[in-house]
């Protein structure tokens, strides 16, 4: 869906990015992470023609974007940004509605879209004729998803969606992104500077350093021993052993040999990480798993940490 073929870009004597291949395939979540400067917003404003490159190609759609018009690209591809870009004069359904309005929908379609997103974003409906100013934070980015989405893009950009909210709003936000992911299998591209978050999110992390991917792959393989030294220790928040089992779901450590009946059950879904906490709360070292055949030992456990 978005390829990125020995891409370089300069601003003036700023290498920015230098010869960067990268291919995100149609519906991944794919999130850019790596230290202040290493070049996340570039690499993703390439996508959108918001940065042309020095060197290289980018491909959207299998077209080089270099022939595509950018007013007409740009509608064709939702961008939310951390400001949130909200136009402070237009209420919240006009902010909703502005790509659809340049497209030239007829009013009652327009109207429906605008109902339609406030609830897939979880707004309240009575929100939509306040400006932008008498929002909270949490409900202006949800705002700022909402206009992304609506002319139904096939690729969503995200410059730091969540930054400027607090910590449980921003949890809230992540796992509505995950949900519209799961439920519209569009292609994201998100960035971000917080590894937990880059983790959490992505089908697909890459990490950037000094202008150049570094590390690129599952969530969980770029906390193994064996990935990239700098991956492990940016996203491993100093635990990787630890993080590594948050990312994979319990059933990779499972075993045929059934639990014994008092043994404490994990919900559908936990991770190893969730077990493992299970486990040191209730002292019990077998596992079992609600509905489910089959249990979870200790030493299973742990031999998925590394
Ligand atoms: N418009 C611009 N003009 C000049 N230099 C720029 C411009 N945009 C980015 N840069 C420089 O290019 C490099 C990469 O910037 P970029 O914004 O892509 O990094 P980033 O990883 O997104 O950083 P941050 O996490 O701080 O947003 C930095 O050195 C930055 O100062």
């Amino acid at each position: 869906m978005i390829r990125f073929e020995q891409v370089s870009v300069r601003f003036g004597a700023v290498v920015a990015l230098e010869t960067v291949s990268l291919a995100v395939e149609a519906g991944v979540l794919c999130t850019l992470v790596g230290p202040s400067g290493s070049g996340k917003s570039t690499l993703m404003r390439l996508v959108n023609r918001l940065v042309e490159p020095a060197g290289g190609r980018v491909l959207v759609r299998g077209r080089d974007v270099a022939g595509e018009n950018p007013a007409l690209l740009r509608r064709s591809i939702g961008y939310v940004m951390q400001s949130t870009g909200l136009f402070p004069h237009r209420s919240v359904a006009e902010n909703i509605a502005t790509v659809p309005l340049l497209l030239g929908w007829d009013r009652p379609r327009i109207a429906a879209r605008v109902t339609a997103l406030l609830a897939l974003v979880r707004l309240d409906p009575e929100l939509a004729e306040r400006r932008p100013a008498e929002l909270s934070g949490g409900q202006a980015q949800r705002v700022g998803l909402a206009r992304a989405l609506a002319a139904d893009p096939d690729i969503l950009l995200m410059d730091e969606p969540f930054g400027a909210v607090d910590p449980l709003t921003r949890r809230e936000l992540r796992a509505e992104l995950r949900r519209i992911h799961a439920d519209t299998g569009k292609t994201i591209l998100l960035v971000t500077h917080d590894p937990e978050e880059a983790l959490e999110l992505a089908t697909q992390v890459v990490v950037l350093r000094d202008g150049q991917v570094v590390a690129e792959g599952a969530p969980a393989a770029l906390v193994a021993p064996d990935a990239a030294p700098f991956a492990r220790e940016l996203l491993g928040g100093g635990q990787p052993g630890l993080r590594r089992l948050s990312l994979l779901p319990a059933s990779a450590a499972w075993e045929d040999a059934p639990a014994p009946p008092d043994a404490p059950r994990l919900p559908p879904g936990a991770t190893l990480a969730d077990a493992l906490s299970c486990m040191a709360e209730t002292g019990c070292n077998v596992l079992g798993l609600e509905e489910q055949d089959g249990s979870l030992r200790l030493e299973a456990v742990l031999a998925q940490g590394r």
